[in-house]
């Protein structure tokens, strides 16, 4: 029946003000206000309809997108929205484009390495969208090692030109999104070669196509890559191929923040660190951690609503079965997934101060912070990129059969977020980044280098070296004191014995390859720490609305107690508690499942998703799941005609000739 909730009885039984923690969500009012208002606008817009998207064939699928995108625009324009009602716009049309690597990538690429001059001839041009652009960087054979890339961009002093070049197959640029099939321009990394001389990789702007009829420019081979993972999902996207043969660019167009070429061919470092170069990487790893928690999010609000209109089992005289919700392994499941949703949140929020913080030190020329940025950005995106992707995937098995269904929205999210674990940085490559970072701290310590920020801990290392948990019971492990510890110690304890076991090797660099895998997760449990810090963090700030707070304590108690229980080998392993107390710490974890039952319903709805945005008949807002999937079964193309097209060619034939030896 159309108007009614059923999942009323579950909305009544929230704890909390749902409109106050909306805004938390947010981040602010102002946000809660933005994102209200333009994810109303886009699912009030039929011309932003997602029907039938899985169903279409690729190129229908690219053309439609393309009609989307530029229709986005139009409705930008007609609007005139600021930049920040734009990309929230963007996001709730909610279907990759090439405007995401055009706006994400493209122009922070110019921004982050252009000269003020480069800025301001591109820029405007950028700005308007007349010219569109890509992000290649990414070769055939090269993906992880940037140093490795090996297009060459040549200065021809006769011409004060460069000459682009792909000497190899290898050389290819493969992966931009964006360039396949609409880009007009991309900024290109290649190898920089002056008077014979090479200087590494650096960024320069190559236009591909013709402005006048989107022909590729002479000596520009360019297209598409293929079909990607899954149905529809990622394939909205012309992730491309590109080939130069010995194709001119002017000499400025060459990004030059970092280093220059002049007239006569001289190579010029400046005195900003060469790293810069990698920063458009920086900027874009910390907008992955920021949208983990809206895929995230997304999937457990499926997944929540979901499994509280699933009944299955324990029906008692006749009564309804018991919501699935209810089973305690369903909540083992979900629950942290949606502690997670809210822990990625906050700790996306802090990566964003702390990425403007670095930006407005390196303009004033201060890199101190640049290496813990790197360490930030690179190992968060690693954690909670890995840790969406397996949440995306959970949640689907949580909804049972129906989540195999296209119509339940799970399938198309996975395909489209799992990518994410590689782009911009294969998570076990950053994880390895950050391990070096951690690597590096530890053997400095004796040096009289005071560790700061994120690491600061490891100025109190033999502290930590020592300690052990003071639980005694299970509410102890409520004590955002006995927890920060904990993961301090297990973090730091972990990268302690990384560096003893590297100080046995003679040649480091054999022992950070020998002793890669236990690096790695030295990285995992520092990234963790910095997630949980950020979390209490957060709930010592003044938090508004009534139960709002106690709520996010459940949520952020549910998160750590979570990771101690999985990860509870390393715990144990390095000292720090008993097995008494790992006990102790699931008893309460429990508790605190029990303490936010009557809450999930609330707590997902305060993600203020629209029915259009979330694209899921399991995770519809009023729960009336069973006639709309009934209802959509029957759309499916298969189902135009009772007869299915190849019935005459394939299968009576067969029954035919089955008749014929039934009678024989
Ligand atoms: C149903 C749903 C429908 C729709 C959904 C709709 C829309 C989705 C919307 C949003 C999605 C959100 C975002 C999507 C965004 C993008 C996706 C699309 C595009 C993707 C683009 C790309 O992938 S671009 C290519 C990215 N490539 C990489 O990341 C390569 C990874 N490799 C590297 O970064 C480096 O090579 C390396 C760091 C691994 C090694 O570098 P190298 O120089 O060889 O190394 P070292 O010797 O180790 O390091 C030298 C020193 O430099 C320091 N360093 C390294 N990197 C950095 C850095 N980035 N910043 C600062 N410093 C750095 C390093 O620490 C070393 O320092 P020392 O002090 O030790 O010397
Ligand atoms: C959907 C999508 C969109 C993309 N968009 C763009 C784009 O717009 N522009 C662009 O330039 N690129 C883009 N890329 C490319 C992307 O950035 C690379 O694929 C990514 O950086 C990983 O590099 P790779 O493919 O070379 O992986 P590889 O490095 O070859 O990884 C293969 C395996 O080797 C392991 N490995 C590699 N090196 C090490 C090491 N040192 N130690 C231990 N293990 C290692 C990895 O962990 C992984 O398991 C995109 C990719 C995808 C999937």
């Amino acid at each position: 029946m159309e108007g009614v909730d059923y999942l009323a009885d579950e909305r009544k039984k929230a704890e909390f003000d749902v409109n106050e923690m909306k805004i938390v969500w947010a981040g602010s009012r102002h946000n809660f206000e933005l994102s209200d208002r333009i994810s109303k606008l886009v699912a009030n817009d039929p011309g932003f309809s997602k029907e039938g998207r899985t169903m279409l064939p690729r190129k229908e699928l690219f053309k439609n997108t393309l009609r989307k995108a530029t229709y986005a625009w139009k409705r930008i324009i007609e609007l005139r929205l600021s930049e920040e009602e734009a990309a929230k716009l963007r996001h709730f049309v909610d279907e990759p484009a090439f405007t995401d690597l055009h706006w994400g990538m493209f122009i922070p690429a110019i921004k982050g390495q252009g000269t003020d001059e480069q800025q301001k001839k591109w820029l405007p041009l950028a700005y308007k969208m007349q010219i569109i652009g890509c992000y290649a960087q990414t070769e055939l054979g090269h993906g992880s090692n940037v140093q490795g890339l090996e297009t060459t961009a040549t200065f021809d002093p006769q011409t004060d030109e460069f000459v682009i070049h792909s000497p190899t197959l290898t050389s290819s640029k493969w992966w931009p999104g964006g360039l396949g099939k609409v880009s007009t321009h991309a900024v290109v990394y290649a190898r920089l070669i002056t008077n014979g001389k090479d200087y590494g990789i650096n960024g320069f702007i190559v236009q591909l196509r013709s402005l006048e009829d989107h022909k590729p420019l002479p000596g520009v081979t360019v297209g598409d890559i293929g079909l990607k993972f899954g149905n529809g999902a990622y394939n909205t996207m012309d992730n491309g191929v590109l080939r130069f043969d010995h194709v001119r660019i002017p000499r400025d167009q060459m990004l030059m923040r970092v280093s220059q070429v002049t007239r006569e061919g001289k190579y010029v470092q400046s005195d900003v660190p060469r790293q810069l170069l990698y920063g458009t990487m920086v900027y874009v790893r910390q907008t992955i951690v920021s949208d983990a928690s809206n895929a995230l999010s997304r999937a457990v609000c499926i997944a929540t609503r979901y499994s509280a209109v699933r009944r299955q089992f324990g029906s008692q005289n006749g009564g309804q079965e018991i919501q699935v919700i209810d089973y305690k392994t369903q909540q083992n499941r979900l629950f942290p997934l949606l502690a997670s949703a809210y822990a990625f949140r906050f700790v996306g929020e802090w990566l964003k101060w702390l990425y403007t913080d670095v930006t407005q030190r390196l303009q004033a020329n201060d890199f101190s912070t640049l290496p813990e940025a790197h360490a930030c950005t690179a190992g968060l995106k690693s954690l909670t990129t890995t840790a969406t992707a397996d949440g995306i995937e959970e949640c689907r098995k949580l909804c049972g059969g129906h989540g195999y269904l296209c119509s339940s929205g799970l399938p198309e999210l996975f395909a489209v977020y799992v990518p994410a674990c590689t782009y911009e940085g294969d998570n076990t490559v950053l994880l390895l980044q950050v391990a070096r970072f951690l690597m590096k701290t530890v053997s400095q310590l004796g040096s009289g280098k005071k560790p700061v920020g994120t690491i600061a801990y490891m100025g109190r290392i033999e502290h930590l070296m020592q300690c052990r948990s003071d639980v005694k019971q299970a509410k102890d492990w409520l004590k955002p004191s006995a927890v920060v510890e904990a993961f301090e110690a297990r973090a730091a304890r972990m990268s302690v014995a990384c560096a003893q076991n590297l100080s046995k090797f003679d040649n480091p660099e054999e022992g950070f390859a020998e002793l890669a895998a236990d690096l790695a997760e030295a990285a995992v449990a520092h990234c963790q720490l910095i997630v949980v810090s950020k979390f209490i963090e957060k709930l010592q700030q003044d938090i508004p609305g009534e139960g709002v707070k106690q709520q996010l304590e459940v949520l952020c108690g549910i998160y750590y107690l979570f990771l101690l229980h999985k990860h509870q080998g390393d715990f144990l392993g390095t000292g720090y508690i008993t097995s008494k107390q790992a006990s102790l710490a699931n008893d309460q974890l429990r508790a605190l499942y029990s303490q936010l039952r009557p809450n999930a319903i609330s707590l997902v709805d305060a993600f203020n998703y629209t029915d259009h945005f979330l694209d899921s008949i399991l995770g519809r807002y009023d729960g009336n799941v069973y006639p709309k999937l009934y209802e959509a079964a029957w759309k499916d193309p298969l189902n135009q005609s009772d007869i299915a097209d190849g019935f005459h060619e394939y299968i009576r034939p067969l029954l035919k000739q089955q008749l014929r030896t039934a009678r024989l």
